[in-house]
Parts: C-alpha cells; sequence; structure tokens
C-alpha cells in the first residue's frame, strides 16, 4: 500500500511549495491563536490560492466554535477538518453544518487512550492517531512528541486513519512498519524551530516517504 503525508503547519509560500513539490497528499493550516503555526484569514487565504487541487487543505483546530470555523473555511478552501480536544457530539454537528472530511484528533499515551476512537464512528471521517502533549503543555498538538507505536499493533480501527506525532526522516519507516500507516503527518520534524517550516526538511521527510 503506498502511504501518503500531510505537511501539517504550513505558514510561508515557499516551505507549501515545497511540501506541493515533494507531493504531499495534503497540507495542514492551524487556526489556533496560541500556536506558533497559527494563521490569519490573510495569510490562510494567500496559502490557500497555492495549492493545486489535487493536495487536500486540512484546517487544524482545537475545540472551534462555528464562527472560527466558518472564517477559516472560507478563507483557507478547506477541504477537511481536523479537530483536537473535540467531543464526538460537536464533531458531528461541525460535520453536518459544514459537509466537510472530519478529522478526529486521538490524543495517545497508553492503551487505553485507544477506546476513544470508536467513539467517532459515524461523527467522524478519519482518525489522526497523536501523541498526547505533556500535562499542562500550551498545544494539544504539533510538540514533536511521539507515543508508543506498538500500541496500535493488532488495532481494529473504526475508521480510515493517519499516524502524528514525532514523525521525522529518520523513525518514519519503523512507525510505519510497526504501525501500517498508510498516511502519515508532520510538523516539527520538518522544521529548525517550533513553528519555523524548512524547505530542506520537507523534501526529506516526502523522500522518505517516496522510498517507503
Ligand atoms: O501544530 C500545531 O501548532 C497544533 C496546534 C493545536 C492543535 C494541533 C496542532 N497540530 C496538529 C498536527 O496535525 C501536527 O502535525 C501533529 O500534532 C504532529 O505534530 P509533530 O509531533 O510536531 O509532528
Amino acid at each position: 500500500m503506498p502511504v501518503t503525508a500531510k505537511i501539517c503547519g504550513l505558514s510561508t509560500p515557499e516551505t507549501l511549495d515545497a511540501a506541493i513539490a515533494g507531493s504531499a497528499s495534503h497540507v495542514g493550516f492551524v487556526f489556533f491563536p496560541p500556536s506558533p503555526r497559527n494563521l490569519s484569514r490573510e495569510r490562510a487565504a494567500q496559502l490557500a490560492a497555492r495549492v493545486p487541487g489535487h493536495v487536500r487543505r486540512v484546517g487544524v483546530f482545537v475545540d472551534p466554535d462555528d464562527a472560527t470555523v466558518e472564517s477559516a473555511l472560507d478563507a483557507g478552501l478547506l477541504d477537511a477538518l481536523q479537530l483536537h480536544d473535540t467531543a464526538p457530539a460537536r464533531a458531528a454537528a461541525i460535520k453536518a453544518k459544514t459537509g466537510r472530511e472530519i478529522w478526529a484528533a486521538v490524543a495517545v499515551r497508553t492503551a487505553a487512550d485507544l477506546a476513544a476512537a470508536v467513539t467517532f464512528a459515524g461523527a467522524a471521517d478519519r482518525i489522526l492517531y497523536d501523541a498526547k502533549t505533556p500535562p499542562g503543555a500550551a498545544l494539544p498538538g504539533g510538540m514533536g512528541v511521539r507515543f508508543d507505536w506498538t500500541l496500535l499493533e493488532g488495532f481494529r480501527h473504526p475508521l480510515p486513519w493517519a499516524l502524528s506525532g514525532g514523525l521525522d526522516p529518520v523513525n518514519l519507516r519503523e512507525a510505519v512498519t510497526r504501525t501500517g500507516a498508510t498516511l502519515v503527518d508532520v510538523s516539527s520534524g520538518v522544521e529548525i524551530s517550533p513553528g519555523i517550516k524548512d524547505a530542506g526538511k520537507i523534501a526529506a521527510f516526502l523522500a522518505a516517504v517516496a522510498s517507503l
């Protein structure tokens, strides 16, 4: 099965272009003000206009209200909405209201955390297994934290899914081999500092994906 990749937290034309040139299947735009990757409406519109139709635009949110979603949808021309810290009923309501594909982030540290995945059946279209960030962390994602990938070995996934959390070009092969992921998501692993993406690192990650 071919593996595809989402490059998340893009915020400049140069790094967005590197993701597109390297054949990313998805690009992620963050709409969460505490994040160093947060986009203004204007920047989101500027970036969204550069994305060709075959690359899917994913908006990343943390339990957003309707106004936040509407504003981002309009500016970012979003194909999918990735929801962190969002209850299944709220995810279902956003899906019904927007008609967009919904990705539900499930934060994982232990096997017990995986039980949340099934609660999104019927409410979301895809599960994003992401590493649980430390207690008190400013962000629920995008912190370069990985989880124990063996937890996903033999797990019965209730929905299509993607793997995230602390991925980089070096650990990618082990992550995919252990979990069987066919869609991977990276942010910190292609940055030189939080929020600052690097075109060379993006190219290296996508080359590693293509070599799997
Ligand atoms: O990236 C952010 O700043 C962010 C903020 C709030 C919620 C989620 C966020 N990122 C979600 C992602 O999709 C990241 O790509 C994912 O957590 C993996 O991040 P990393 O471990 O840094 O590769």
